[in-house]
């Protein structure tokens, strides 16, 4: 079975190698965004999430980014559907799927899924999203058949502060689902995968949830010649998906008192940053916390994770190592005398 996108780089299979018309139950509608309607569905008697692509260009074309390309290119590399197909495809090469939520591969609805999906649905609009009209009858709408998550579902549309608390923390419920998204990232980094939209509605709990608009190494606008030059487009656009990161974690600190607050981030300023390489590679700020490099930026050793260690627990850790120290060298030490009470040791 043809996997696609059909052009150099990582290529998604048919959900379950389909080759006949699956049987779809298109159960509720789940929400949409600016590229495709999201639908939970039953098929074969398991749950999933369908997410349908919309037809039509809804995408920045390359020539934005200084590249040309062909029309077909154009559709192959910058497609919301491609660019998705090719983010997950690369993820199931490198083995690293834990860090999304599951893509089972892709499906084409042919034209009785269609007309079964345009009966229940009462919120798409066809003729705008899929140009439902005699000229486009019989194109396949394509999908992406994902794993079905509980997913708090904020409109779009809705505004006020209870409206982005939940926008938060379905994003970010704890500082280990705030760590795991900042490992999430450098590893979409380290195998070749630009997000470029990372922002809470793009993310449960830690993980990505939609690549609708990520670049996947080959890409054209990606030059290989520049890839490891700190000016090429994957270096500028990495630091970008990590100060969206740097973001979700400030909003998470927003919504918290600061003893919740998360002191680490994916990406400093670059105040910050002229700042902290006039440091060493540990220093101690007025919290007194000791802060210490851990892991450089992929690429980029001035960007780099700073890990914080309570110095209050450090120096009462060595006070207690120091008496141990103490006690143990007395009992080594040998009596050579005594003076007014006072026991007189030889120091071991
Ligand atoms: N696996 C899933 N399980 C449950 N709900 C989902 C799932 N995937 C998506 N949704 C819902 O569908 C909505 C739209 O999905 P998604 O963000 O993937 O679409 P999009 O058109 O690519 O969005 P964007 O405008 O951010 O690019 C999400 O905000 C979410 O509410």
């Amino acid at each position: 079975m043809e996997s696609l996108p059909q052009i150099p780089g990582p290529q998604l299979a048919r959900f379950r190698g389909q080759g006949g018309a699956l049987d779809i139950d298109f159960l509720q509608y789940l929400g949409s965004g600016v590229h495709a309607h999201v639908w939970k569905v039953r098929i074969d008697g398991a749950i999933y999430a369908l997410k349908m692509f919309r037809f039509g260009n809804n995408f920045t074309p390359a020539s934005c980014f200084h590249v040309e390309l062909s029309d077909e290119e154009e559709i192959m590399y910058m497609h919301p559907f491609n660019c998705e197909s090719r983010a997950y495809a690369r993820l199931h090469e490198a083995n690293e799927e834990h860090v999304a939520i599951p893509c089972y591969g892709y499906i084409l609805l042919d034209q009785e899924q269609q007309k079964r999906l345009r009966k229940r649905d009462t919120t798409c609009d066809w003729v705008k999203d899929w140009y439902y009209s005699d000229a486009y009858a019989g194109r396949p709408v394509q999908a992406l058949v994902k794993e079905f998550i509980e997913y708090d579902n904020v409109g779009a549309r809705e505004r006020g502060l209870d409206a982005n608390l939940r926008r938060v923390t379905r994003a970010i419920d704890s500082p280990k689902t705030a760590r795991a998204l900042l490992d999430n990232m450098a590893t979409l980094h380290r195998i070749g995968i630009l997000h470029r939209d990372i922002n809470n509605s793009n993310v449960a709990q830690g993980r990505f949830l939609d690549f609708s608009t990520s670049w996947t190494k080959p890409h054209p606008c990606l030059d290989p010649e520049q890839i490891e030059s700190s000016d090429s487009p994957f270096h500028q656009l990495g630091i970008t998906d990590a100060y969206d990161v740097d973001l979700m974690i400030g909003h998470w600190n927003q919504y918290h008192p600061p003893k919740r607050r998360l002191w680490f981030r994916a990406a400093q300023s670059q105040e910050y940053l002229k700042r902290l390489r006039s440091y060493s590679k540990k220093f101690k700020d007025s919290r007194n916390f000791i802060w210490e490099w851990t892991q450089e930026y992929p690429g980029r050793p001035d960007l780099c994770r700073w890990e914080s260690e309570d110095m209050g627990a450090k120096q009462r850790r060595s006070k207690r190592d120091w008496r141990k120290q103490c006690l143990r060298r007395k009992e080594k030490a040998k009596q050579i005398g005594q003076h007014d009470g006072l026991k007189i040791y030889q120091p071991a």
